[in-house]
């Protein structure tokens, strides 16, 4: 049996307990337990010249990590512009945020070639490949230009719209062409299989798509989640609290996450139910993320002026109605926050999966489950329908939900999770990946032996 190599743009440290947050390294990284297997892509650092880079390794059970170095205009073109300020808002049905260069298209395509370059020598005959996301599109094309004949698969963790608006980018069909590379390619949903699937049979290519959508690894969370409500950081917010009920949003500071829209919507909790007013509080963790791009400053902007608004309208001297934090916060302390939090607030404009929603379900307590309330275009919303589903363009639906929520009788809380739970520990990392590698090795390959 050969190696698992897994790549994509973003790795994740091995060795730090705050990552920079984000759903791809941890779905990996929970899939990956327990096998031998290579993970290669971006370094986060910046190298100094063109010249092709030597990857770094390092290996901590059982993975290696290999690594490379971006030049500060290699990691502009392909990382910043392309992938985020192109790829990203395209994907999430954002078509008008999308900031399309002809020479971003022309780096993107040369950092790809790089990858291929730096990945090849360290390949061996019989591994298999699994290529993650946006970033790499064309990965499996240069690797294939490079002679690689074994199996490569890719997984696609963000939305996938109707061709209609995919097309929209210039060359978005040579992108298509290129996944033709790929034995087999996985998205989040049925959705994004059927719309990805109706691209290729447009553009004259083989269908090739297929949903596995992604999961945690539930029991590891919950004993996280277990310890950590014991810890000092879950106290301090307990006793913050003051008895007053608690309502959690976790997401990347990004615009697919419906920030502005969620804040609108507790605006409107308060204003129509004025009985909720001293008595929740919304803590939301929005790490900064791609502080680079644009529209991302724009969005900080943006909210900053939110919570100043809604807290200068509502607060009383001894109670603020939203915290909001722009740091990360490491996910076995988030764990704990999550068990205590009596409402999780999840409302996405588009989500690839959301793996927050998943972990939200696993860290409860059994006897006294709080409630998740969801977008319908979140990718776990087809799979978590006990949730409840909100429209997030609508500021009063929300603002219903939460009312609901908060005043779900305990009986509803739990027949509702006790579904959402057996989901989410039927459908874990480890299936997702073991259910991929199966389909990939049955997949017929692009280059027969
Ligand atoms: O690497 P960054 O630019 O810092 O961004 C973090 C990751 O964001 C996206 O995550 C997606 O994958 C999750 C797991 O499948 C999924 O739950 C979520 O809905 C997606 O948005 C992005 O796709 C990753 O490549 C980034 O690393
Ligand atoms: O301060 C934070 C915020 C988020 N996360 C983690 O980052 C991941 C976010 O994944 P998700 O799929 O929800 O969204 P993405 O960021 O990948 O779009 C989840 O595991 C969170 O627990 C974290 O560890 N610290």
């Amino acid at each position: 049996m050969g190696r698992l190599i897994i790549v994509s743009n973003r790795v994740p440290s091995p060795r730090e307990r705050t990552q920079p947050a984000g759903g791809l390294t941890v779905g990996l990284k929970d899939a990956l337990r327990g096998g031998s297997s290579l993970w290669f892509g971006w370094s986060g650092n910046q190298a100094e010249t063109d010249a092709d880079p030597q990857p770094s390794f390092d290996t901590v059970e059982g993975v290696t990590y290999a690594t490379i170095d971006l030049t500060a205009r290699q990691h502009e073109g392909f990382y910043q512009n392309f992938s985020n300020g192109i790829l990203w808002p395209l994907f999430h049905y954002r078509v008008g945020l999308m900031n399309y260069s002809r020479r971003d298209w022309q780096t993107y395509l040369e950092v790809n070639a790089l990858f291929a370059r730096c990945l090849v020598p360290l390949l061996r005959p019989d591994d298999v490949i699994w290529v993650h996301d946006y970033h790499l599109f064309p990965l499996g094309q240069a690797l294939r230009d490079l002679g690689v004949t074994t199996r490569i698969g890719f997984f696609l963790h963000i939305p996938v719209p109707p061709w209609s608006l995919v097309r929209s980018m210039p060359g978005a069909e040579l992108l298509l062409e290129d996944m033709q590379a790929y034995d087999l390619i996985g998205v989040q949903t049925d959705e994004d299989a059927d719309n990805l699937n109706q691209a290729f049979r447009l553009n004259g290519l083989e269908e090739r798509a297929r949903a596995f959508p992604i999961g945690i690894d539930p029991y590891e969370f919950r004993a996280q989640a277990e310890a950590s409500v014991l810890r000092d950081e879950a106290g301090r917010l307990r006793t913050s609290l003051r008895g007053a009920a608690l309502i959690l949003g976790v997401d990347r500071l990004d615009y697919s996450k419906g920030l502005p829209e969620r804040f609108r919507g507790y605006e409107a909790l308060m204003a129509r139910y004025p009985e909720h007013r001293g008595k929740v509080t919304f803590l939301q963790v929005a790490p900064v993320s791609r502080g680079d791009v644009e529209e991302y400053r724009l969005l900080r902007r943006q909210l900053d002026e939110l919570t100043g608004r809604i807290n200068g309208a509502y607060a009383e001297f001894d109670w603020t109605p939203i915290r909001y934090i722009t740091r990360p916060i490491a996910r076995d302390i988030l764990a704990g926050f999550y068990r205590m939090a009596d409402v999780a607030l999840i409302t996405p404009l588009r989500d690839g999966m959301n793996l927050v929603a998943k972990e939200y379900v696993a860290a409860q307590n059994a006897a006294a489950p709080g409630v998740l309330v969801l977008s319908h275009f979140a990718g776990a919303a087809p799979e978590m329908d006990e949730a409840v589903l909100v429209n997030p363009y609508d500021a009063d639906e929300i603002a219903d939900a939460l009312h609901q929520a908060l005043t779900m009788s305990l009986d509803e809380r739990r027949q509702r999770w006790t579904k959402l739970d057996e989901d989410v520990r039927r459908t874990t990392a480890g299936f997702w990946a073991r259910d991929f590698l199966r389909a990939l090795d049955e997949a017929p390959p692009v280059c027969p032996v």
